[in-house]
């Protein structure tokens, strides 16, 4: 406890331990609202926040004609709203809102909260209000995934963050142009003008379509069985060129997020055609970042096994080597 207290608000004369504290800090961000902002450098993969929902509801089943049963949502959503302490309702009906044009003015409050606020957390839709005041950037420094056992939310940052900058993760798919997101983007009612809708649009969007393509394209190419015909070969040797390409491209468009799905890609490639030194680097580096995001997910299991698999056969390759 004395270990924890120190670093945090101890104060002699009320000996009560606040525990250790927040590595953000709640700001206004200019055009934004409020934002969230860090109160310290942080290293990749170093924890934001976790947070317990205060409202959870299934995620509503897509019906046709009316993909998203707003009115069955409200519903879940009041019923669940009832239920909270006075703090944690105010503390929701303080988050903001946007309400489109077509809305009518007795638009449910809650009901646009939720839809301004939410985010799907496994098999439902939560309401998270810490995690709510963090903008988005289409070039997010910040990811999150959810804990099914521990019903909590993780946001850590996929990036090197300065003390002072501004936290941000990503609403909608990245992998899209900049006029694509903006569509997606309505919905919440703002203009992004995050680094990535503002500088170099152009360059920006054709490479997020190539990486985009790659994706679909590499996903029937990442089988390990044995290579038998020649053509096959040729195009597997191919393929690990390409493949190096793809995880040059994620990161020279800054997408943190997509790091570790390319590096998998350019680490099976590499394992395809048994250049075993970069399939092993590649799959360490993936596994890293999978670590990182969450050490129990099943890409981070997925990611150990390729690593041992490769580092295995790098090994019996240099053994080889020097027995010859
Ligand atoms: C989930 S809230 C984020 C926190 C919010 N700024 C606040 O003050 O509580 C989403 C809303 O924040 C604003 N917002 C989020 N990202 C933004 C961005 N990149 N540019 C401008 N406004 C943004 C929009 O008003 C959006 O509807």
């Amino acid at each position: 406890i004395s270990a924890t207290c120190k670093a945090s608000s101890w104060q002699p004369q009320h000996p009560v331990c606040t525990g250790p504290p927040e590595v953000y800090e709640v700001r206004p961000s200019n055009g934004k609202g409020l934002g969230v902002f860090a109160a310290y450098d942080l290293e990749i993969g170093d924890i934001v926040m976790r947070e317990t929902p205060v409202i959870k509801i299934p995620r509503p089943t897509v019906v046709k004609k009316d993909p998203y049963p707003m009115s069955e949502v409200y519903r879940l959503v009041l019923k669940e709203f009832e239920a909270l302490s006075p703090d944690a309702q105010e503390a929701v009906l303080s988050l903001t809102y946007h309400t489109s044009a077509t809305e009518s003015e007795t638009i449910n409050e809650l009901g646009v909260i939720f839809r301004t606020n939410a985010y799907n957390t496994g098999n439902n839709i939560s309401l998270l209000p810490k995690m709510a005041r963090i903008n988005h950037s289409c070039r997010p420094n910040s990811d999150y995934y959810w804990n099914e056992k521990l019903n909590t939310q993780v946001v850590y940052a996929s990036r090197k963050i300065k003390k002072g900058e501004e936290l941000s993760v990503s609403y909608i798919s990245l992998l899209l142009t900049h006029q694509e997101r903006q569509k997606d983007l309505d919905r919440y009612g703002f203009t992004c003008s995050c680094e990535a809708c503002n500088q170099e649009r152009e360059v920006s969007d054709d490479r997020r379509i190539t990486i985009r393509k790659a994706f679909t394209d590499f996903e029937s190419q990442l089988s390990l069985e044995p290579l038998t015909s020649e053509t096959a070969k040729r195009q597997a040797r191919n393929n690990a060129k390409a493949s190096l390409q793809l995880a040059e491209l994620v990161q020279e468009e800054g997408l943190a997020i997509y790091y570790a799905r390319a590096f998998r890609i350019t680490a099976i490639s590499h394992a395809r055609v048994e250049d075993w030194e970069p399939a092993a680097i590649w799959a360490s580096r993936g596994y890293e970042l999978r670590y990182m995001e969450d050490p129990e997910s099943t890409n981070a299991q997925e990611m150990h096994h390729l690593t041992s698999f490769f580092i295995a056969s790098w090994e019996n390759t240099l053994r080889n080597r020097s027995s010859t």
